[in-house]
């Protein structure tokens, strides 16, 4: 039998929705200087260290002795900006706090002070929240597509996820349409989607593989996932619809809801390690949803390794009808790619 993880869930949904709260506010304040480039070389917004302020100090005050996986790390924020970014920093978490988003949200949560820290290692054991602030902080900072990420990991594997994603239309056929998504999952329980203040809840079900309308949802970025390698793979499939590219893992909250009909992620070159918070909740709600996630060799995600997804093959997910096909074509493209080199 699953457990419930009532609470942990309605804590998760709490805190997404007050992050994209908040996430949305600064894009339509953001100042030109509120914008950073972290020793990585990519880019980080007080939106970033803010929004993961706001969930991990609402999930520490929840579970104290839980350990928190946090993309950004505030020792980074304390060597690059200045004191008025950290101060801009607390006031936008705080506020963020105790808006009233909705009726009972912040009464049933309470916040008080506590020191947070997200630079847990990850690993095999225990309890963890993972938390990926704004992933896809390039869409964010074009105004298009990014995604407020949470998951609650146990003993390596994703328990409950969360994906807030304020600028995704209800209906990828009409962008001018309403906006705002959030996909909700937990394992054994299904997943949902429902307008960011929680309306409208809908179970997600993935139609089974119909070549007429499959197509691959990918990275904006070239250098995050190959289009390159994504355009072999489509033709050995023979697909005829353009690849629907957008950033972040609202590839994923769109898959499970039947848009596209896989999300195809290949590596751009040697040396990148997919991280953790770019897939726990994500891979979760697409397999609620009847779908299937695994690296390009049909290999499980393992997300107990650390903060990273250990060797990078690559990300495939579809449903489970279309899986087989779609590795089969990865390994032809991959083929092909050898022979040329
Ligand atoms: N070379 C890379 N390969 C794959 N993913 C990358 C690479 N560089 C950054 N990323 C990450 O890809 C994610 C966005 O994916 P997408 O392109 O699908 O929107 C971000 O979390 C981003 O990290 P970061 O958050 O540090 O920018
Ligand atoms: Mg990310
Ligand atoms: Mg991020
Ligand atoms: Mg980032």
């Amino acid at each position: 039998m699953s457990i419930a993880y009532t609470t942990e869930k309605q804590l998760a949904i709490s805190a997404v929705r007050r992050a994209c709260y908040l996430t949305s506010q600064v894009f339509n304040k953001l100042v030109k200087n509120e914008t950073l480039t972290k020793g990585d070389k990519t880019p980080v917004t007080v939106g970033d260290y803010a929004a993961q302020a706001l969930i991990s100090s609402m999930l520490h005050h929840a579970y104290p002795e839980d350990p928190i996986v946090g993309e950004e790390d505030a020792a980074e924020l304390r060597v690059e900006s200045g004191k008025v970014q950290r101060d801009r920093i607390v006031e936008l978490a705080n506020e963020a706090l105790v808006q009233d988003l909705q009726e009972g949200d912040y009464a049933e949560w309470g916040i008080g002070p506590g020191k947070a820290q997200g630079n847990h290692e990850g690993g095999r054991n225990g309890r963890m929240w993972c938390i990926d602030p704004i992933d896809g902080t390039k869409g964010f900072l074009r105004g298009e597509q990014y995604a407020v990420c949470l998951a609650l990991i146990i003993d390596g594997e994703v328990k409950v996820g969360v994906i807030g994603c304020p600028n995704l239309p209800h209906d990828l056929s009409k962008p001018d349409g309403g906006k705002g998504c959030l996909f909700v999952a937990v394992r054994g329980q299904g997943a949902q989607q429902m307008a960011v203040s929680g309306a409208n809840p809908t179970p997600l079900s993935m139609p089974p593989y119909d070549p007429a309308t499959f197509s691959f949802l990918e990275s904006v970025e070239a250098a995050h996932s190959s289009h390159s390698t994504s355009e072999k793979i489509s033709k050995l499939m023979q697909i005829t619809h353009s690849p629907i590219r957008m950033d972040s893992q609202a590839k994923y909250g769109c898959l499970a809801r039947g848009d596209g009909g896989a999300y195809v992620r290949m590596p751009t070159g040697v040396g990148y390690k997919e991280k953790i918070w770019d897939h726990a909740p994500g891979s979760l709600i697409v397999e609620e949803a009847g779908g299937i996630v695994t690296n390009s060799q049909g290999v499980p995600l393992d997300f107990g390794l650390g903060r990273t997804l250990g060797e990078n093959f690559g990300i495939v997910a579809t449903v489970k009808s279309a899986h087989a096909k779609l590795l089969d074509a990865v390994a032809k493209a991959h083929e092909g790619e050898k022979a040329k080199a």
